[in-house]
């Protein structure tokens, strides 16, 4: 690993056995974090964007099978630790995560306990991740609402999660996240549930913390407006795989993959596009029991070669730092789709 490198994920597979078949919910992806770069995620939805995430955290849900791969984490001590190498209960995967490794979803519930004040609940992870005493935890609690902008942190403190807005209560989840100084935050959706306005503050928060703490985001998203806001460098999920990685200027001005392209033909565009049907892609994305040969998003894709791309895995082409698993990258110009 080379020193700038913070994470590397590699040939991570997670399959669903189920009933009706099995869902190959993550099949084969790999993918590195700089330090203190923003790594957009985008994909619709059963994309498999979240369990990735997941698997780097150990927290699958109970019916995945972790079906192989490999994470590695270098941590801010230097030492390299292999997280693929832990069960979701062991005591070495539990210091990593909330110390090494914060998270934060959409539903700020899914991290908030409702039963316990948000102060109670920074403090318990600063006390157990950095040894604090209480009232060092109580003082650092109250500087982490401070410092994720919540009005009044000395008696917020003491609210219970229900007690505020959600626009706070993501706040909250946030300073949870984030106070014991990880090197990494992965965001879940966290601002997809969130009206337009408090998206942009949370959006622009995270910016400020980002550049602030010096700390690494996998940002997960459906959302591109919300990429080219944040994000370094793009890496687009279709069905289990990353189809397209480049920096976030190649991924809007240079797209290499039909299905990035498809999702920016999608964006509205301010002004443009008011009043007018944005094209969505055609198709649906299909049955994950019954993935098409070939590369997966052949029936979808309007440069789909008969007798190739339905027959033959498209291998991953490279274009300096960008990469594109399609049969014809090459043949796509370095023409903006959004003139
Ligand atoms: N608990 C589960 N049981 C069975 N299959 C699951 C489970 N969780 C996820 N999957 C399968 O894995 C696929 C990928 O799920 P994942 O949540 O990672 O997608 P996503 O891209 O994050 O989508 P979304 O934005 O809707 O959360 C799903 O389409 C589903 O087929």
């Amino acid at each position: 690993m080379s020193p700038e490198r913070l994470l590397d994920v590699d040939n991570v597979q997670v399959h669903f056995p189920l009933r009706e078949g099995l869902v190959k919910a993550v099949d084969g992806v790999s993918y590195h974090v700089n330090k203190g770069e923003v790594l957009g995620i985008v994909g619709e939805s059963g994309s498999g964007k979240s369990i990735t995430a997941r698997s780097i955290m150990r927290l699958l849900p109970k019916r995945a099978l972790d079906a192989g791969g490999r994470v590695e984490m270098q941590l801010r001590s230097g030492e390299h630790f292999e997280l693929s190498s832990y069960g979701r209960n062991s005591r070495a995967i539990r210091q990593v995560r909330g110390k090494h490794i914060g998270m934060i979803f959409q539903e700020p519930m899914t991290a908030l306990s409702p039963v316990h004040t948000i102060g109670s609940q920074i403090m318990r992870t600063v006390q157990l991740h950095m040894g604090l005493s209480r009232a060092a935890a109580r003082e650092r609690a109250i500087d982490l609402l401070a410092k994720v902008q919540m009005p009044r942190p000395e008696q917020l403190v003491d609210a219970y999660p229900h007690q505020l807005s959600g626009g706070m209560r993501q706040r909250a989840m946030i300073a949870l996240a984030i106070s014991c100084d990880p090197a990494l935050l992965i965001a879940d959706e966290p601002t997809t549930a969130l009206d337009v306005t408090t998206e942009a503050q949370i959006l622009e928060l995270l910016k400020q913390l980002q550049s602030e703490l010096g700390m690494a985001i996998i940002f997960i998203t459906h959302n591109f407006g919300v990429v080219a806001d944040i994000a370094d460098r793009v890496s687009v999920m279709y069905l289990g795989r990353i189809v397209e990685t480049a920096t976030v200027d190649d991924i809007f001005y240079a797209p290499k993959h039909p299905y990035t392209q498809a999702l920016l033909r999608s964006i509205p565009r301010l002004g443009v596009d008011q009043g007018r049907r944005l094209p969505t892609i055609p198709g649906m994305v299909p049955d994950p029991f019954s993935v098409p040969p070939g590369c997966a998003f052949n029936p979808r894709c309007s440069h789909a070669l008969a007798g190739l791309c339905d027959v033959q895995e498209p291998p991953e082409k490279r274009f300096g730092s960008q990469m594109s698993r399609c049969h014809i990258a090459d043949q796509f110009a370095q023409e903006p789709v959004h003139a």
